[in-house]
């Protein structure tokens, strides 16, 4: 468990995490959420002793990081960009990691070819793709066998497989009732990875709540409606409450009703559909939604990211109105 109590942190006049309270639980995959420049860097460098907390506590399985005595045994932390300069092997850099907290070689064996490096391991670490990279780091997460994962931005720089690897990984690693937290900015890939979500915005919370949960709170439900008789059916569910947006391909888009209404009015009006399918609003359109205040940096403004090269800011700007969210299956 990860606990997180009243934390704050200021930079000069800066606040980058604002009485921040939450709780990470075991069992289950908790995704970090925020617009850039949020805090959620800085807040797992406060859960893990990287910094300090102006006010507030943060703990790991009920205590500080700098209590630990063996951290990497109880924690395994991946973060963000941590590039791996060295001259060695990833299997000398893995094993040299193992011998400061008295882990043997055949775990530095085992997390190696649980992270698919095995081809490479005898390769210079630091000549390493931002994939394998990424790959190496999570090996060195993995390697004390933690009950706690802390994982930022894990699949920044890998491929669709890498992606897929890695989402399994963490389900599994969850299923096994170890906690995952996990910051990222991939919506979709979040959207189908965590069950859980914590989102910040400028330092503070916004929302701790279930995936399902989040997207229903902030998203229209929407029905999509096929028929012969459109007109009709776009009648008959309007009389009923319905909004009814029609498409060019013939689609009908329902909002304001559910799917078994739009089949039961249709049904008893005698009216064919072709195709009902139910629609929850995206992972995305939701966190556009909710974080729409909290946006550090529109489109237009962005400054750079400190250490980040001038550009390099990257916006996220508000959606436009209206139900235009694309549906997502899960
Ligand atoms: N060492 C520092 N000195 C000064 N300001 C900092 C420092 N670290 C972070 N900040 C500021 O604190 C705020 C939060 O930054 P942080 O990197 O934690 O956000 P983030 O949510 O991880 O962002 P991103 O999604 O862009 O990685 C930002 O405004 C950032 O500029």
């Amino acid at each position: 468990m990860i606990e997180a109590e009243n934390l704050t942190k200021r930079y000069g006049d800066k606040t980058a995490v604002d009485d921040l309270t939450f709780t990470v639980q075991p069992g289950r995959v908790t995704g970090f959420l925020g617009p850039n420049g949020a805090g959620k860097s800085t807040t797992m460098r406060l859960l893990l002793g990287l910094d300090r907390p102006n006010r507030g506590d943060a703990r790991i399985a009920g205590v500080h990081y700098t209590d630990l005595p063996a951290p990497l045994r109880v924690v395994g932390a991946l973060l963000e960009a941590r590039a791996v300069h060295t001259g060695r092997s990833a299997y000398n850099h893995l094993l040299a990691l193992a011998q400061t907290q008295g882990i043997g070689r055949k775990r530095v064996d085992e997390v190696i070819e649980l992270v698919g490096l095995t081809g490479v391991a005898r390769r210079r670490a630091g000549g390493f793709s931002l994939g394998m990279g990424q790959r190496l780091g999570i090996a060195a997460a993995l390697l004390g066998d933690p009950d706690v994962l802390i994982l930022d931005e894990p699949v920044n720089g890998l491929d669709p497989e890498g992606i897929v690897w890695i989402r399994t990984l963490m389900q599994h690693l969850a299923r096994e009732g170890r906690t995952v937290f996990v910051s990222s900015h991939l919506m979709n890939e979040m959207a189908v990875t965590a069950e859980h979500l914590i989102v910040i915005g400028r330092g503070r919370l916004i929302a701790d709540c279930s995936t399902e949960e989040f997207i229903e709170r902030s998203t229209e439900k929407m029905v999509i409606v096929r028929s012969p008789e459109a007109d009709r059916l776009t009648g008959v569910l309007t009389a009923e409450g319905a909004k009814v947006a029609p498409s060019p391909d013939g689609l009908l888009t329902v909002t304001h009703m559910e799917a078994p209404r739009v089949g039961e009015l249709a049904a008893a009006e005698g009216v064919v559909l072709h195709e009902l399918t139910p629609k929850r609003g995206s992972l995305e359109a939701a966190f556009m939604e909710l974080t729409r205040e909290s946006v550090e940096y529109g489109a237009g403004d962005a400054p750079a990211l400190p250490g980040a090269p001038p550009g390099a800011a990257v916006p996220v700007a508000a959606p436009p109105a209206g139900p235009a969210a694309e549906g997502e299956n899960r």
